[in-house]
């Protein structure tokens, strides 16, 4: 039986931030949940709706029951420039913590769309824990998207809970983050400030921690196979309520709907296929940053240069339109024809990623790009450069061991050009032709085809995670029940297996194209 038919026609609201790193999976998410034959409603703001309704286009042209809600971006109130309603358009950390306190003034409209239409639920990004509170007032279940793995959520909640960092000599003193699985080092410096400070971040990110404590459970963007120990660990140890949906950049299966993942990209993807066709399999390197690092001129500069030494083929998106600043070493795109592309502005990543001419990712390890890679069986440069970077890193190059370290150090807000060539050339050539490559390339390979198997229909993987899934969701139910006495809605957690474990048929699945 499915979910319409045993629950009526359920509406979800699905509530993303306003960053691609975050409303990408989530959007992506919201159309996984309209293919099972959900109402979804994806509340967004002006600037940000022509987008996303092109990015469900095809979905409500399938019929599926998926519609965008517009509310307004409280701009002026917080002193941002009018427009200024996505995170990638600030341009200082003045204005991103504007841009954060914007979004709390989202409240009042979010309770407004609530009383209105009274869904059954709330899936809402984690960097809105005011949310938690507006959905309980109207007795609505509210789930927290967390956009970045276990492993990351696991040792920021270990080092809030352990501060083993007030206990070294230096800020470049290595420490191991106490009670964690793994034996993981990290030193002072890498750490975001908002940990090792107390800034008005850190008051934020308490909110967040708390605010997931009382939510009625987390979706993340991981795969159970991936990081067993760690979605262990923050279940069992650390006491969250969890559901593994990941990666959810795999439920994409059509070519158009993978290409229309987040801003429309600058280079007609066709054109970049073919550049790819005509190379050998794993010869080129990917080179971008996710969609905020704004690197200086003279980072670009050192990047080029360890391409142009390395001689190695490589697509490089990059972000911001430097066409005021000297990037690029003279003559470097006439000497680079056929060897190298520059894309300038977004590329359509995941599409590259999967083509079998990539052998390599240089990447600053956003979760979304880290999981895409490893969905795609591509190895990586790892580059951090903030937010959870830096344990992002850890899992990729101790746990996963399909990485090699670019060397960074230091946690920066604002990017700078630490990175010299001779490092990038180095990472590189680690990464694509030394005698590693082929036992990384291996290890990638077959954690990809654990993430297609987390994805797809039958299999034993598949068994298994249903398993295991449905053990957690009885363990949660139990809990939950306890807690709440009659209160939880029992029709969720069949939702939630409907959605996240069994397969349907339906036009977004991985079986169709
Ligand atoms: O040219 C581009 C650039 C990016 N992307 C996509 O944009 C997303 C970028 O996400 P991510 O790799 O996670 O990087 P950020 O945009 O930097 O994401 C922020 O949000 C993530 C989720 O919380 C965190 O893991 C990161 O640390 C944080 O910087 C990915 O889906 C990419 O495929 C493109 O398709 N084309």
């Amino acid at each position: 039986m499915d979910v319409e038919k045993r629950h009526g026609l359920l509406h979800i609201f699905f509530f993303p931030f306003m960053a691609e790193g975050h409303s990408i999976p989530l959007i992506d998410t919201a159309k996984l949940f309209a293919s099972r034959g959900l109402k979804v409603s994806i509340i967004t703001t002006p600037v940000n709706a022509p987008l996303l309704s092109k990015s469900i286009e095809r979905n409500r042209l399938l019929g599926h029951k998926i519609d965008v809600l517009v509310i307004q971006f409280p701009c002026v109130e917080a002193g941002l420039p009018e427009g200024c309603e996505r995170l990638d358009l600030t341009t200082s950390p003045e204005m991103g913590l504007n841009f954060f306190m914007a979004t709390t003034l989202l409240a009042h409209p979010l309770e407004d769309l609530l009383k209105e239409y009274r869904p059954n639920c709330l899936i809402a990004d984690s960097f809105f824990p005011w949310s938690s509170q507006v959905a309980s007032k109207f007795g609505i279940p509210r789930i927290v998207f967390a956009a970045t793995c276990f492993f990351s959520l696991c040792a920021a909640q270990c080092l809030r809970l352990y501060q083993p960092y007030k206990r070294v000599s230096s800020d470049s003193d290595p420490f191991i983050i106490p009670n964690f699985p793994g034996e993981i080092k990290l030193t002072r410096n890498q750490l975001p400030d908002f940990v090792k400070e107390e800034i008005v971040f850190s008051n934020f990110y308490r909110e967040v921690k708390e605010a997931e404590l009382k939510s009625f459970g987390v979706l993340v963007n991981s795969f159970y196979e991936l990081e067993p120990t760690y979605a262990d660990y923050y279940r069992n140890v650390l006491g969250a309520k969890t559901w593994h949906i990941g990666p959810i950049s795999l439920w994409n299966t059509n070519i158009e709907d993978k290409a229309k993942r987040g801003k429309e990209s600058s280079m007609d993807k066709n054109k970049c296929l073919q550049w790819l066709d005509s190379k050998e399999p794993n010869s080129v390197v990917y080179i971008c940053f996710g969609s905020l690092a704004n690197f200086p001129a003279s980072q670009l500069l050192e990047i080029a240069m360890a391409l142009e030494d390395s001689g190695q083929q490589f697509i490089w998106a990059v972000r911001e339109n430097k066409n005021n600043e000297v990037w690029l070493p003279e003559g470097f795109e006439e000497r680079m024809k056929g060897k190298g592309l520059i894309i300038r502005g977004w590329a359509p990543q995941v599409l590259i990623l999967e083509h079998e001419a990539v052998g390599g990712f240089v990447t600053h390890c956003g979760w979304n790009s880290t999981l895409e890679a490893i969905s795609a069986g591509v190895p990586m440069v790892t580059w951090p450069l903030y937010a959870e970077q830096f344990y992002n890193e850890k899992l990729v190059t101790q746990v996963l061991r399909i990485g090699v370290a670019v060397g960074v150090q230091q946690w920066a807000r604002i990017v700078g050009d630490s990175v010299k060539k001779e490092a990038i050339k180095k990472a590189m050539t680690h990464l694509m032709a030394s005698e590693e490559t082929k036992e990384m390339r291996c290890r990638a390979k077959s954690l990809a085809e654990m993430a297609s198997k987390a994805t797809e229909e039958g299999g034993g993987l598949e068994k298994n995670r249903v398993m295991h899934f449905k053990g957690t969701l009885r363990v949660d139910a139990a809990a939950e029940i306890q807690e709440r006495r009659n209160t939880a809605p029992k029709w969720l957690f069949f939702l939630l297996i409907s959605c996240t474990a069994h397969k349907s048929h339906g036009s977004y699945g991985r079986k169709t194209n």
